[in-house]
């Protein structure tokens, strides 16, 4: 079966799908350099922890591959990089995928075998340099994914005796999939490696409002996959939780993260936090699915996250493609429709912080973390690189 790639990259190019036109249009956009990136990211043409970083990574990449570096110096040419992965980190800053990958970006560079070299051929390896690793950030990614998949599925049939008798439904918010990533997710991975071991009964997904990411983007990937799925607005959660019956008996809710702190506080996309509370009245269980990259251990608390707040169109219209008489859509004709008085005050964080105490388990590539016998998460075991007491 085909799959959902987000990014397509090969060196010297890089497409990337255009997320605001699905599900009703597939079309690739082609970056080349870091303003293309920047664009892309910012008007949420893709989104998604992961994704941002690898587009803002390879953007950069395809710049540089292009010839846009003219320093003549490795010093030179590592100031060039450093300060355009500084403007590239400004495009969302919740994410913290993006920081760490500049982070480990600009260390690469630094780190350029350049001694005994005469200035040109010093240059190259730092620009040789920096290609490797924004390669490897794509690679990395996917490997990530797989086995936050892996790892996933298996915390949750152990936590429920799950088999393919009696398997489990899930509930999901936002997008995690391959849309958001290099591919296959990150709890939209779980929901994948679930379904492929036979131990998913149903995944609901939320509509995700404001701006749909879930309605457009993770019901698209669902049927795609053909996945037995259902979509719920976000306001139906609560009554779905209650409801213990058959299919909607939820056994997770499951959802990604752009921001894990060193205490488990998860930003994540708005309507996180409201399902975590829901999931604690209701005695389900609620799991976070985010590789180590989206981990910041530098931030204690959730009280330090910075909440990107988005334009008000976002709430008071809307786009799609226009639906036939017949029902049928015609993705040739799109429209943008009001649906608010467009003179009301509108107040648009993009994500929210759910705090640690809510959360069950925080799935990494590295393994499950859970909490100790303090209340605390210890990522130690996951990030004994970064860990400090
Ligand atoms: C694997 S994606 C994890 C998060 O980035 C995701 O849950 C989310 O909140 C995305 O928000 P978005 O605003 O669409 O970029």
């Amino acid at each position: 079966m085909a799959t959902l790639q987000a990014i397509k990259y090969s060196p010297g190019q890089l497409l990337v799908l255009d997320q605001l036109r699905l599900p009703h249009e597939h079309h690739y956009d082609p970056v080349s350099t870091a303003e293309e990136a920047f664009d892309s990211i910012r008007t949420m043409r893709v989104r998604g922890a992961p994704a941002i970083a690898i587009v803002a990574a390879l953007g950069l990449a395809v710049e540089l591959s292009n010839g846009a570096c003219t320093a003549s110096t490795a010093d030179d040419a590592v100031a060039y990089i450093e300060s355009r992965l500084d403007y590239l980190k400004e495009s969302r800053p919740t994410a913290v995928d993006l920081s760490n990958a500049v982070a480990k970006l600009k260390q690469a560079v630094r780190d350029a075998k350049v001694d005994g070299l005469a200035p040109a051929e010093a240059k190259q390896a730092v620009l040789d340099a920096y290609l490797a690793a924004a390669e490897q950030l794509l690679a990395k990614d996917l490997d990530n994914n797989t086995a936050i998949g892996t790892h996933g599925a298996a915390w949750l049939q152990q936590q429920y005796g799950a088999t393919p008798d009696r398997p489990l439904s899930i509930l999901t918010h936002c997008n995690t999939g391959s849309l958001a990533t290099s591919g296959h997710g990150t709890a939209l991975g779980i929901v994948r490696s679930l379904h492929a071991q036979g131990l998913l009964r149903h995944a609901y997904c939320t509509e995700t409002r404001p701006y749909n990411q879930g309605s457009r983007l993770t019901a698209f990937e669902l049927v795609f996959e053909g996945i037995p799925s259902t979509l719920i607005t976000d306001s139906m959660a609560a009554a779905l939780m209650r409801l213990r019956r058959g299919d909607m008996a939820l056994g997770a809710v499951i959802v990604g993260a752009d921001r894990v702190v060193r205490n488990g506080d998860t930003a994540n996309k708005i309507g996180t936090y409201a399902l975590a509370v829901l999931a604690r009245h209701h005695g389900v269980k609620f799991v976070v699915a985010a590789p180590t990259t989206s981990i910041d251990l530098e931030t204690e608390t959730g009280d330090g996250i910075v909440i990107e707040e988005r334009k008000r169109e976002e709430l008071t219209q809307i786009s799609g493609a226009v639906v036939n008489p017949d029902g049928s859509v015609d993705p040739s004709r799109t429209a943008r429709v009001a649906t608010a008085d467009q003179r009301i005050n509108v107040w648009n964080p993009g994500f929210d912080v759910t705090p640690h105490d809510l959360i069950d388990a925080i799935v990494t590539e590295r393994g499950t973390v859970v909490k100790g016998a303090d209340g605390r998460f210890d990522f130690s075991k996951v990030l004994p690189e970064r860990w400090r007491w």
